[in-house]
């Protein structure tokens, strides 16, 4: 099935009716002619006369909300929705989820920071959560395929913005509360506010999954008794034994009077988290915890998602930390497993929540023996003035060395037997924005490269 109203010009067939909206940088009216030109025969504005057969509407975006919502809400209606809101763990709960639903032969689809994934196929997405034209499409594309449950991230801008409008979900989870984008909300309240709304969106029996060790929990949960908190204090799942190394966790928790023992092949304190809340996620499909357990010697973590590389003794991380919880999160859990020194990568994205950078460069330099300060896509922002902000909370033993390629090659020399190199903030990133140009970067590919380089047999 295909949507009949279109809203990128550069999509338009001839025959089709184009709706132009007005988003933060761009305005769709002003790609009316090129519309045109690709052969619409009609167009919805706010306002202008065209040579084809036009409709002016007050507000474009809530009309075409509107008639999505009747057009095709209906068709996709019956899939099992599952959303997951939280400043940090999202990508890893719902990457986790889309595997083990596969393992369990679900017909299923997740969405969100890393991509489209659908019953086996796959679509490479530009936000984590899209706006609601792109959302709509690839519901009946998953609905097309055949696909029984969604999972999807459910970005704050997402909530703030509508973007997932007429939306009602099945199952819903909250990993944690902890700052990021005030350039957009300007203050936690209203951060944590916009994050509360998927909780007012759920239908039928309604599951919460709440991380009940994060301060904002109770705000989180859901009239009633659906809410199951998961919490090494008291919770209805309780964490009771973690035992860490570079290659995975070991831990045992407490459900429904029942005791269990699990190993993930993920490194870090917050992936036990990250994984109950999964696992409860589909237990509440229907799923007997043994039989999901049983699936996670073929489990892994995300891509770039504390992602290890190894070079003789030294273990390279490549992580996707871009908020100052995260970077204390993983820098933490090095320090579990650690031999030798923890050198650090760091940078700040740009056009995005400045206040985070200097705490970012604090963290960074408590937690690590070395740190490299260097560019993570200073987008249309002075990249030295990103790193400006960041030096503003650094100490103790650190440099600059701007261009990443030349700080992740310096980080890699830097190591000496046992020796820890985190790269943090790009992860599964295969790209660097340097004003409005996206140029291809991976932080793996430097790290395989110098390998190369440097290794003689
Ligand atoms: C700065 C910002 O918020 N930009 C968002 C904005 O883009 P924009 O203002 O440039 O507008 P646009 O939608 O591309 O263009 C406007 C209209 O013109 C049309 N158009 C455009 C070009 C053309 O040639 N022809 C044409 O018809 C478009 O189809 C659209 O209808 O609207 C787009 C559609 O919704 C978003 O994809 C885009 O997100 C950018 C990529 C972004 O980086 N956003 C970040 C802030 C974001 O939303 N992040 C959150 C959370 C991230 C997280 O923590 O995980 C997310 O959910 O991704
Ligand atoms: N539960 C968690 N608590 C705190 N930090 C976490 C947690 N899970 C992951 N992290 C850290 O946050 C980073 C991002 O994780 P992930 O991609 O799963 O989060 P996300 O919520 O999807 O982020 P984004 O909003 O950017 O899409 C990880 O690379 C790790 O450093
Ligand atoms: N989805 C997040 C990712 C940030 C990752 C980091 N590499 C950066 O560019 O800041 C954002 O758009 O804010
Ligand atoms: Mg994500």
């Amino acid at each position: 099935m295909e949507i009949d109203l279109k809203t990128d010009s550069r999509k338009v067939k001839p025959g089709d009716t184009f709706i132009a909206i007005r988003n933060v940088n761009r305005d769709g009216h002003d790609y009316i002619p090129q519309a045109i030109k690709n052969g619409a025969t009609k167009v919805i504005v706010e306002e202008g006369n065209y040579d084809v057969e036009t409709i002016v509407v007050e507000d474009t975006r809530a009309y075409l909300k509107d008639y999505l919502y009747k057009h095709y809400y209906p068709y996709f209606k019956d899939m099992k929705l599952i959303g997951v809101t939280g400043t940090n763990g999202k990508t890893t709960i719902g990457y986790m989820m889309y595997q083990m639903m596969t393992m369990l032969d679900i017909p299923c689809a997740y969405m969100g920071t890393i991509g489209f994934y659908y019953c086996g196929n796959f679509i490479k997405m530009v936000n984590t959560t899209p706006d609601v034209d792109v959302l709509y499409e690839y519901f009946i594309k998953a609905k097309d395929a055949g696909c029984k449950v969604l999972v999807m991230e459910v970005s704050s801008h997402a909530l703030a913005k509508d973007r997932i409008y007429g939306l009602e979900f099945d199952e819903v989870a909250f990993t944690n509360l902890t700052q990021d984008h005030l350039d957009f909300h300007k203050t936690l309240e209203n951060y944590a506010n916009a994050k509360q709304l998927l909780f007012k969106k759920t239908r039928g029996k309604k599951i919460a999954v709440i991380n009940g060790d994060d301060p904002h929990a109770l705000h989180f949960e859901l009239e009633g008794n659906q809410n199951l908190l998961i919490s090494d204090q008291k919770g209805d799942v309780l964490i009771q034994n973690i035992e860490f190394s570079h290659l995975g966790t070991t831990f045992t928790f407490k459900y429904q009077e029942k005791e269990y023992q699990t190993h993930i092949q993920m490194v870090g304190r917050y992936n036990v988290y990250n994984y109950l809340t999964a696992m409860l996620l589909i237990h509440e499909l229907g799923y007997e915890i043994n039989t999901i357990l049983a699936l996670n010697t073929k489990l892994k973590a995300p891509k770039g998602r504390m992602e290890l590389i190894v070079c003789g003794t030294n273990g390279i991380f490549v992580d996707y930390a871009h908020t100052p919880d995260a970077t204390l999160n993983v820098l933490e859990s090095a320090q579990e497993f650690k031999k030798g020194k923890i050198i650090t990568i760091i940078g700040c994205g740009g056009d995005r929540d400045t206040t985070k950078r200097p705490i970012m460069g604090e963290i960074a330099c408590k937690h690590s023996d070395h740190v490299i300060i260097t560019d993570d896509n200073p987008r249309t922002e002075d990249p030295q003035k990103i790193i400006n902000d960041i030096l503003k909370g650094v100490s103790g033993d650190y440099e600059v060395i701007n261009d990443r390629h030349l700080a992740i090659a310096k980080g890699m020399s830097l190591l000496k037997e046992n020796d820890i190199l985190m790269i943090l903030g790009k992860g599964h990133e295969d790209y660097q924005i340097i004003g409005t140009e996206k140029i291809h970067f991976s932080d793996q590919e430097e790290v395989e490269k110098y390998i190369r380089e440097h290794t003689h047999d």
